[in-house]
């Protein structure tokens, strides 16, 4: 597995180029009946003017998350002296939420009329298709099982589609972080964006490309995502530090907000929600932050033992810590604090993240919570290991997750709300 991993950087002797016109089927395929079906017609929101000034609902001030019930939140801008700032990364990625919202939007608009049968048209997809969502799955399944049998419940179509994504995203984070990862180069990176670019333009190097590729003939999948995800990977091969919650949070978004945006035109959204696009893609964005902050703050000593600190080094001066006391290790009081308050953040995040999981498509929202509620204990792992995330890995046991399970489908019973639904920054 490693091996096929690994060759994605290497240029290929042999390409699938053309691969999925061979098949007669991927082109030109029709976009399904789901697709049309869950957008609403919906209004799009400006980006708030109050949000480019420094008076956050839950900055990090001193000591404290500071939180006023009369603001709006925006826990990535920290007060500085000038009391603003220029574009926070949480409009530019609100920009791309938007973005995102609109072409789905647009595709509802040209699609609704069409009457397709999404899961009548995959028998008649070739072999060598259906071999390449089949592969796509067995990686699934062997790297995340319990998300694997989350997406067993989805329709055969969107779960095939997802498996793919998933692929997609996990070759990418192999590049920086697997076996090979001390000989990529941003050359490396740059060539798996073309080799993206020809997925995208149904020209797929392998098979695992070829199930992305037909996936976005399925679905209206938008490249900027997949392109910012890669981003991501760059920015970890040349940055150590992240001078603030901004630059934090643009970081999260790249790695991992990306996969909330990739994902939500593959689950839908229901039917009966009145909630906007935009709405959902933002709570999709907030649970990829929240996956990405949790992850963080759990792997911290692994981290410094690899020199990164993805902390924000301002927050860290306020709480009077420094990279010395990471690398030290020593958990004490101040410690406890800073810790406290990144978890309080990290939760928000969770909770927008809940009101956009609950006006997804009914087949989608299990795995979605099952993926919330897992990730989430987390964070009472590392308070319930008195925040020591130097020495300790913060872990889920096996009863808890299984535990879990009955919970995240409880919740994917509920309906959306009938109320129109607003959410609010984190
Ligand atoms: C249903 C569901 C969860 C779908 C997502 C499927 C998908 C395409 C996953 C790709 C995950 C992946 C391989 C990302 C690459 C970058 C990366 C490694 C990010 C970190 C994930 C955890 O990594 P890892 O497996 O290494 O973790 P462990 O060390 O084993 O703990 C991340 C922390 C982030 C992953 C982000 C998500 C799963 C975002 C999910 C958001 C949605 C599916 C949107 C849901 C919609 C609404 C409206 C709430």
């Amino acid at each position: 597995m490693a091996a096929a991993l690994l060759r994605v950087v290497v240029p290929m002797e042999f390409s699938f180029s053309g691969f999925l016109d061979a098949t007669g089927e991927a082109s030109g395929r029709d976009m399904n009946l789901q697709t049309a079906c869950w957008v609403q017609k919906r209004k799009k929101n400006r980006w708030p003017l109050y949000s480019l000034f420094a008076d956050t609902k839950y900055a990090i001030c001193g000591q404290e998350l500071v939180k006023d019930s009369n603001t709006p939140i925006y826990p990535n801008l920290v007060a500085s002296p000038a009391r603003e700032i220029a574009i926070s990364s949480e409009q530019r990625v609100y920009e791309v939420v938007l973005k995102q919202a609109a072409l789905v939007e647009k595709q509802f608009k040209k699609k609704s009329t069409l009457q397709v049968k999404p899961d009548l048209s995959f028998p008649r997809t070739s072999f060598l298709l259906r071999e390449a969502y089949d592969r796509c799955g067995e990686i699934c399944a062997e790297y995340a099982k319990t998300f694997y049998l989350g997406t067993l419940l989805m329709t055969p179509e969107r779960r095939r589609a997802i498996w793919a994504i998933y692929v997609w995203c996990r070759r990418t984070d192999e590049l920086v972080d697997g076996p090979n990862a001390p000989h990529i180069t941003p050359s490396a990176l740059d060539r798996w964006e073309t080799r993206l670019d020809d997925v995208f333009a149904g020209r797929p190097y392998d098979i695992l490309d070829a199930a992305l590729s037909d996936t976005i003939l399925n679905f209206p999948i938008d490249i900027q995502p997949f392109k910012d995800m890669i981003e991501g990977m760059r920015l970890d091969l040349k940055k150590s530090r992240y001078k603030n919650f901004d630059e934090l949070y643009l970081y999260c978004y790249y790695v991992a907000g990306t996969v909330g945006l990739m994902s939500v035109p593959v689950m839908g959204i229901s039917p009966e929600s009145r909630a906007t696009t935009e709405t959902v893609y933002s709570s999709a964005l907030a649970l990829g932050i929240a996956n990405q902050l949790t992850n963080i703050l759990r792997d911290v000593g692994e981290d410094a033992r690899r020199g990164r600190v993805y902390l924000p080094q301002e927050e860290l001066t306020i709480a009077g810590l420094s990279d010395e006391d990471i690398f030290n290790g020593k958990v004490t009081d101040r410690w406890r604090n800073f810790m406290k308050n990144q978890i309080k953040r990290a939760r928000l995040f969770f909770q927008e993240a809940e009101k956009g999981a609950t006006e997804l498509s009914q087949a989608s929202r299990w795995p979605v919570w099952a993926s919330l509620l897992l990730y989430r204990q987390i964070l009472d792992e590392i308070e319930a290991n008195d925040y020591n995330n130097f020495s300790k890995r913060a872990y889920v046991s096996k009863v808890k997750k299984l535990m879990s399970l009955p919970m995240a489908y409880e919740r994917s019973l509920r309906r959306p709300s009938s109320k129109k639904l607003e959410f609010v920054k984190p």
